[in-house]
């Protein structure tokens, strides 16, 4: 361990991120309404290049006039590589209000882009004398995305969460499928005439995950694109928070009960923390620092890792 201590990440709850179109206004309130505890109203890809305007008209409405009660409000601005970026970051911080919390920047390539976006918000909010600071979140997307990522991952203090966006990743990456995460068809080790599937995406995760917990920042899962195949989300949302992801997209409502579900310390895993934490008392009270705990050695390591779950379950429980 180095002498620099790990920072904590931001302590909110973010189990579930549900995404709609800035273009399908009617949606907000049922948005509002959901379980997520993050809602990201979009500008970027589902949004026709016809509808940004409206779309960006839309959301400046509904940031201040949808009651979105203590769910994190973050929008999703268009990637730098566009005409529309800047008047998404302008409009928003000049006209949208204090309510928005986060700004969500997709297909970061490299720390400038974050440089880039953090000016223009900077001086908005300076002008605008803007109370409450802007938070970042990143979209990991690209093959440039990846290769930078410890380095955007340590960009600018706003930056509180990043996710994996396993759709525009596939693409620059060059990958052979049009799935949306998840189980890949072609993916597969052969023993003994046997397939075994492999998770093309777990290096990725691993990496955004590694660079996050350096830099005190959430690491989230991103999009599902099958929303008809409940197993198939579980299955990929058990994999990230195994791999130390704090939560996943919802890509449709019916995607949000399922990544609570995962992203929940389930109350027999908080109990086997909490007697962990016990058991490690009772050790270090007689002077030691293993011991055993239900046939199996639990050490100082085993505080932390207890603490983990314990303190997901506290702040879920506000
Ligand atoms: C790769 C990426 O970039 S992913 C991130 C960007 N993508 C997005 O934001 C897409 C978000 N999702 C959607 O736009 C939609 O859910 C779609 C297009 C996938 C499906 O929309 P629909 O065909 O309307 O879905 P469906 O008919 O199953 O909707 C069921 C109900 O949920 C509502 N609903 C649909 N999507 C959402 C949503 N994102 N949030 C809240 N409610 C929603 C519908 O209005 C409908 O409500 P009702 O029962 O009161 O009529
Ligand atoms: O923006 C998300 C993605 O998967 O691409
Ligand atoms: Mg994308």
């Amino acid at each position: 361990m180095s002498f620099r201590l790990q920072p904590p990440a931001p302590a909110r709850p973010n189990r579930c991120q549900l995404f709609g179109p800035g273009s399908r206004p009617a949606i907000f309130a049922k948005m509002a309404a959901s379980e997520a505890d993050v809602i990201n109203l979009d500008l970027e890809d589902s949004v026709a290049p016809s509808d940004k305007a409206v779309a960006r008209e839309n959301i400046i409405e509904a940031i201040s006039g949808v009651d979105w009660g203590r769910k994190t409000l973050s929008v999703r601005i268009n990637g730098l590589d566009t005409p529309w970026w800047y008047r998404d970051v302008v409009d928003l911080l000049e006209k949208g209000g204090e309510r928005l919390d986060q700004i969500m920047i997709p297909k970061v390539g490299c720390a400038e882009d974050i440089y880039a976006v953090d000016a223009l918000v900077t001086a908005v909010e300076r002008a605008m004398g803007r109370t409450k600071p802007i938070a970042f979140e990143v979209i990991i997307e690209s093959a440039a995305g990846i290769s930078h990522v410890e380095e955007i991952a340590k960009a600018s203090p706003r930056l509180q969460a990043m996710s994996l966006g396993a759709a525009d990743f596939a693409a620059s990456m060059g990958m052979q499928t049009t799935g949306i995460g998840g189980t890949q068809e072609n993916y597969y080790m052969l023993r003994e005439g046997v397939k075994h599937w492999s998770d093309p995406w777990h290096w990725a995760q691993a990496a955004i995950v590694a660079a996050c917990r350096t830099h005190g920042i959430l690491p989230v899962d991103g999009p599902f694109g099958d929303f008809s195949d409940d197993e198939g989300f579980r299955a990929q949302a058990r994999r990230s928070a195994t791999l130390g992801m704090v939560g996943k997209w919802a890509i449709h409502p019916k995607q949000v009960t399922l990544a609570n579900e995962v992203f929940t310390p389930s109350d027999a895993a908080v109990a086997e923390a909490r007697e962990i934490l016990e058991a490690m008392e009772a050790a270090k009270a007689r002077g030691e620092g293993a011991t055993v705990y239900k046939g199996r050695l639990v050490d100082i390591a085993s505080i932390k890792q207890a603490e983990v779950i314990v303190r997901q379950a506290e702040l879920i429980a506000g």
